[in-house]
């Protein structure tokens, strides 16, 4: 179990459950109870001096995590024959991933019961996980009186391999129709944490009612800034990744499997 922050980011959490801690300067009232609407151990802290409330909820992790040195040659793969010689390595077969968003959609549906949801895919690098996922959570979700509602928003701010510290929000298709809604952003990896930070930033202040996290990857860097990741399925090394929705200049998207590049792709699709 982990610490999971699902509110402002006012504190910092520095430790697991067990041996837990969170660090602020400011001194502090709180209240820890078992939320069973959110299927977790929620902690609530009170800051007096900026009369704010910080959740921390206390979610189950079960992310897998993708070791440094698992890569698969890519010789043992069908890959398609315009991506030859642009790849170095697969790190994950597109079967894997299949299989453990199956597991993710279970875990979420564990977690988040049979109330009304709405699924905001984050354009364009989600779209795979994003079908994937809801084909998964409507199969779990099968006797539930409430349907899923779907939603898609753009943001952008990658060029080449590198941030550029700011996320466009490019497109939300129906800002009103996530007021008072209970929102599963599905966004395929969290890297600097700057996209997921604007996003959540951006539901709260749309007056989303209760808001998730579910992505594909974690990347094991330290984040720029700390995001909420309620629902993670794999945690994989600090390395540029391609493949099943994700992107290098806009190449390698419609890729099964998620994979390296080599020299010679990263070279070939640089922007000039
Ligand atoms: O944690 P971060 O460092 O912010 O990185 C994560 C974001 O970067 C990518 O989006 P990108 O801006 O490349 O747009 P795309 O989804 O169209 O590929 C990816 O799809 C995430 O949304
Ligand atoms: O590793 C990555 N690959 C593709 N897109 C990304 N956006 C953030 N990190 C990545």
């Amino acid at each position: 179990m982990t610490l999971k922050t699902t509110g402002l980011s006012l504190l910092k959490v520095i430790g697991k459950v067990g041996a837990w801690a969170f660090e602020t300067d400011q001194p502090i009232d709180c209240v820890a109870y078992l939320d069973w609407d959110l299927g977790c151990f929620v902690l609530e802290l009170f800051i007096p001096l900026v009369s704010s409330q910080v959740r921390v909820a206390i979610m189950p992790s079960k992310s897998v995590p993708i070791p440094d040195d698992l890569e698969f040659d890519t010789n043992l793969f069908l890959l398609p024959g315009c991506y030859q010689n642009d790849l170095k390595s697969v790190i994950i077969p597109e079967g894997f991933v299949r299989d453990r968003v199956k597991q993710l959609a279970h875990e979420i549906h564990e977690a988040i019961g049979d109330k009304p949801l709405i699924l905001l895919c984050v354009l364009k690098g989600s779209y795979r996980f994003f079908t994937t996922l809801a084909d998964e959570l409507s199969v779990a979700r099968h006797q539930c009186k409430s349907a899923i509602k779907v939603d898609f928003i753009r943001t952008k701010s990658y060029e080449d391999t590198a941030s550029s510290g700011k996320v466009q929000i490019i497109g939300l298709t129906n800002q009103d129709e996530l007021k008072g809604q209970n929102v599963l952003i599905v966004e395929d990896i969290v890297d600097s944490g700057l996209t997921m930070s604007r996003l959540v930033h951006t539901l709260q202040d749309l007056g989303a009612k209760q808001v998730w996290t579910s992505v594909l990857l974690s990347k094991r860097i330290t984040r720029q800034v700390e995001v909420p990741e309620d629902f993670v399925a794999f945690n994989i090394p600090d390395k540029f990744i391609v493949g099943y929705g994700l992107d290098y200049n806009q190449h390698f998207r419609d890729l099964n499997h998620i994979c390296v590049m080599s020299e010679q792709g990263i070279a070939k699709y640089k922007s000039s």
